[in-house]
């Protein structure tokens, strides 16, 4: 049996991240894979009511940062790292790259803190493929409003902040290659999941 692998998505609200994991979740069930779809903040009951507070609450940028980190702690222990010692795939839409993008990008948090905080919350664990949907944040903000949908605090925020997020979300894979694979979010929904899966297929195979 191979490894269990660990999957995230990634990418600036509006992206397209969504509506591709399920393409991701297609490709691996079509293989027989047991796989669970999961996602940050959240995952976990702990982590969803964390979710609520994080995308609806006002707070300070450290308690957001630290919240982010603190759901992350309650899913690896609950769901990423079981399911993976058991064989399971996990899928997850978000992971602490976008603690790197959204608090220290965005919000301008300072790095140094983050990155003693993911070696405490998660010094062995890394995703083994990360998919960065590599979007313009203006056409983001256009797909967002045709959702309909109200914004949530990140949502809500300008195209300068998600200017910066992107920026640190395309640092953050030019530092790893390896592990990122960075789509352009703007081809139609096809020429993307078709990249995917090629992807998919080049890191574990047919
Ligand atoms: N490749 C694409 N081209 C145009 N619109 C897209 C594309 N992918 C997703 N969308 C639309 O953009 C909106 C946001 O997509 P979603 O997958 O929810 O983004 P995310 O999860 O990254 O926030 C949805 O209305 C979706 O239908
Ligand atoms: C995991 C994580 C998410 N976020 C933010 C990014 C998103 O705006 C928000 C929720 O992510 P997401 O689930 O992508 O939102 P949606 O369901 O609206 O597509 O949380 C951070 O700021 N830092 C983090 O570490």
């Amino acid at each position: 049996m191979t490894t269990a692998k660990f999957i995230t998505f990634e990418g600036i609200d509006g992206a397209g991240k969504s509506s591709q994991i399920a393409r991701c979740g297609a490709w691996l069930q079509a293989r027989g894979i047991d796989f669970v779809h999961t996602r940050e903040p959240g995952g976990t009951p702990l982590g969803e009511k964390l979710r609520e507070l994080l995308l609806h609450e006002d707070m300070h940028l450290e308690t957001e940062a630290m919240l982010m980190f603190a759901a992350r702690r309650e899913h690896l222990a609950a769901l990423i790292e079981p399911a993976l010692a058991r064989g399971t795939w996990v899928v997850s839409d978000r992971f602490s790259d976008a603690t790197f993008a959204y608090q220290v990008g965005g919000r301008g948090l300072d790095a140094d803190k983050f990155r003693r905080l993911e070696q405490w919350v998660h010094p062995d664990r890394q995703p083994d493929l990360t998919f960065l949907f590599d979007l313009d944040p203006a056409i983001a903000a256009q797909r967002l409003a045709g959702t309909g949908q109200a914004p949530d605090r990140f949502e809500r925020e300008q195209a300068d902040f998600f200017a910066r997020v992107r920026a640190a979300y395309l640092a953050r894979a030019t530092a790893d290659p390896t592990r990122f694979c960075v789509i352009d979010a703007t081809g139609t929904p096809e020429a993307i999941g078709a990249r995917l899966e090629d992807t998919l297929r080049e890191r574990f195979g047919s």
